[in-house]
């Protein structure tokens, strides 16, 4: 799905007005039922206790006064909190006549506020996606209290002082939120790590925006989910033969990291290639021939590094980086890499260390290469970023000047591509923050690269299926004993759900 600017989304807000021939009003009565049904699904009235909702001035404050409303009727406890503010919007108006007159409500006074009970379920409706500058006054120190009392808040739409999709100074106060109920989509905000400590979890509710609206919306910036990934995996032929699915060729390990090129080798055969050839130092053979027998094996003449390129002939595409190190006959092999290769090229881990070191070797870069680098590697491809969102700015032109694909590895892995956009991934948990969970991805790019799928593809679905399988894994192991071999584990199923979930 796409992943909207707050400029969009009032346009969205005032498209879905229009086509669905409904008042402003009604679609906020929307968000506070989605948002409200949201909250009654997890907290009883007796599990919530008293409900302290704070509300602003504008439309995220009436969307807390009709929660308020709504709580009330279903006999939560609920007390309201108003900003003090020049203008309150007219849905904001409408909603407070529309408060029963036995909802306690008081208006917000810095120097006097409401003391907070450490089991106090906060709502969180002061500022939303109408933001303009950062919080001061009242409203900052409202967030500074609140955030002090350490109270469960839950916020609506957005914490309140964040932007949706623009950094902030760095000492602005934001509501720090146990949970954020988005309306309809993610925001940008959502998916970067620096907002983690004031988004908290983040689930999005419909509020039935314009569909036509959001089809036709301009945005580069995507989330990746199942749906979006329907019909981008083909199912594999009847008639099929190995021959049919590529073969990959991984240039990987060097002593005591030949279990990278392992990791990476099992993973490329869970990923449907139809041959794979692993290359690796010489001190590689025995325990590959063991623990992958379906991979054909060819050592480098060197025994504990790689040190002369492969012929490139019988390979579809090639992965290189997983363990390699960063010796320099590995680094001439990497470049004759670079100068020679006719096929498509994944490139991990010391690959990108030793291309970040040289920008002559950045300039021999085929384009349509995906590379997969963890913030820090990425880095050294570029230069260091000032906050996530010049990050997100420094991966679109990297991704531009080289014609390539960059998939910047974490929570929310990103892609970049060529033309702009950036596709956010859905999948993955924590416990994929463990060694050799990279080189897992790398084989299975590698071999959805040598079965032929176009470099958006293969990027989206490796993406997708490696925290899929992962998060599938995770359920038998756990977040903290989940390892990378789990994963490969799990690809296969993860590979299915892509398939089946293709419509008819
Ligand atoms: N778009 C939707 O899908 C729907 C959104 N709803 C809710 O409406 C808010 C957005 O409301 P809006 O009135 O545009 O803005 P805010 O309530 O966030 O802000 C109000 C108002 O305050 C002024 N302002 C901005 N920044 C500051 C500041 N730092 N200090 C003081 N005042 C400030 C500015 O004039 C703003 O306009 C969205 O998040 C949803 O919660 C609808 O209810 C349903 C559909
Ligand atoms: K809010």
């Amino acid at each position: 799905m796409k992943i909207l600017t707050a400029a969009q989304t009032r346009q969205a807000d005032a498209a879905t007005i229009r086509e669905q021939t409904i008042t402003s009003e009604a679609l906020m009565e929307r968000a506070a039922t989605a948002f409200t049904g949201w909250l009654m699904a997890r907290q009883t009235p007796a599990e919530a206790g008293e409900i302290l909702v704070f509300c602003g001035p504008g439309n995220n404050g009436g969307d807390g006064l009709a929660v308020a409303r709504l709580l009330h009727q279903a006999a939560y406890h609920v007390q309201v909190y108003l900003l003090p503010a020049d203008r309150y919007s007219p849905d904001f108006q409408a909603n407070q006549r529309s408060l029963p007159a036995t909802v306690p409500r008081t208006t917000l006074d810095a120097a006097a506020l409401p003391t907070i009970a450490v089991d106090a379920l906060v709502i969180d409706a002061l500022f939303g996606t109408g933001l303009s500058r950062p919080l001061a006054g009242v409203a900052a120190a409202v967030v500074a209290h609140l955030n002090q009392a350490r109270a469960r808040v839950v916020a609506i739409d957005i914490p309140s002082g964040l932007f949706a999709d623009a950094p902030q100074p760095a000492d602005a106060p934001v509501m720090r939120a146990r949970h954020t109920v988005g309306f309809e989509l993610p925001k940008l905000a959502f998916l970067l790590p620096q907002n983690a400590a004031f988004v908290g979890q983040w689930p999005v509710v419909p509020i039935g925006l314009s569909s036509q609206f959001l089809a036709q919306a301009a945005s580069k910036l995507y989330f990746v989910d199942a749906a979006f990934l329907a019909g981008r995996l083909p199912r594999r032929a009847t008639f099929g033969h190995k021959g049919t699915y590529g073969h990959a060729l991984l240039l990987a390990g060097s002593r005591g990291k030949i279990g990278a090129a392992l990791l990476a080798a099992q993973a490329c055969l869970r990923s449907g290639v139809g041959l794979l050839t692993v290359r690796t130092p010489a001190c590689g053979y025995d325990v590959l021939q063991t623990a992958a027998p379906e991979a054909m094996a060819l050592t480098d003449p060197s025994s504990d590094y790689l040190s002369e390129l492969p012929d490139l002939k019988p390979y579809s595409a090639v992965g290189i980086g997983p363990g390699i190190g960063q010796a320099e006959s590995t680094k001439q092999v990497l470049t004759q890499l670079l100068r020679e290769a006719q096929v498509p090229l994944v490139l991990d881990a010391d690959a990108l260390n030793l291309l970040g070191a040289d920008p002559g070797l950045l300039a021999l870069l085929p384009a349509d290469s995906v590379l997969t680098p963890h913030p820090r590697e990425f880095e050294r491809l570029t230069s260091p970023a000032r906050d996530d969102y010049h990050r997100l700015e420094l991966l679109r032109a990297f991704c531009h000047a080289h014609g390539c694909y960059v998939v910047l590895k974490g929570a929310y892995s990103c892609l970049g591509t060529p033309t702009g956009e950036l596709y956010f991934n859905s999948t993955g948990n924590p416990g994929m923050a463990t060694g050799g969970s990279g080189d897992v991805l790398t084989g299975v790019l590698t071999a959805l690269r040598a079965q032929q799928l176009p470099p958006l593809d293969a990027a989206l679905l490796a993406m997708y299926a490696h925290g899929r399988a992962g998060d599938l894994a995770a359920r038998n192991t756990g977040q903290a004993g989940l390892v990378a071999g789990d994963i490969t584990q799990f690809l296969g199923p993860a590979f299915e759900e892509l398939t089946t979930s293709k419509t008819f």
